[in-house]
């Protein structure tokens, strides 16, 4: 990412522009997929992973005014850097945004993450995340346990 200061939602590509591999990605412990948003629900791929890596549970998000509480409040959280002691894993349903990550130099890393894109942050992984400049997302969050603190998350 560059450093300039400018909307969070702007792409903030270095000039030139840099591109990294999705190997280096796996170096940091990110893990991706590409799956079927269209048929989430009866995608074998997605049924695959989920049973292969203990996914139980899993919550629908609609990050926009209308439908998520308190969304100025949220938006501006899931900005700040943070960590989930839990692996942060979430599905790209509709929409898109942006996660944010430092590489080994601690520089951030901008991941562009659009429909159909799973992805998966290891446990303790500081990151934040923003929308891009259209403005909505639907995710699925998904856990391995339940976690208490998914009640407070879509419901305060
Ligand atoms: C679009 S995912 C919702 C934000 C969130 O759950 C999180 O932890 C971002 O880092
Ligand atoms: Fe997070």
């Amino acid at each position: 990412m560059d450093d300039s200061e400018e909307d969070q939602r702007l792409p903030h590509h270095r000039e030139p522009k840099e591109f990294i591999p999705l190997d280096k990605l796996s170096e940091l412990g990110i893990l991706s997929w590409r799956l079927n948003a269209d048929d989430w629900e009866n995608d074998e791929n997605l049924k695959k992973i989920r049973e292969a890596r203990g996914y139980s549970y899993m919550d629908i998000c609609d990050v926009c005014p209308e439908k998520l509480p308190n969304y100025e409040a949220k938006i501006k959280n899931f900005f700040e850097e943070h960590l989930h002691t839990d692996e942060e894993i979430r599905y790209c349903l509709e929409g898109s945004g942006y996660f944010d990550v430092r590489d080994q130099n601690d520089k951030w890393i901008r991941i562009a993450v659009k429909k159909g894109g799973m992805i998966v942050l290891p446990a303790g992984m500081y990151h934040r995340f923003t929308l891009d400049t259209d403005n909505y997302i639907k995710v699925s969050l998904t856990f391995s346990l339940f976690p208490l603190w998914v009640l407070v998350f879509l419901t305060v």
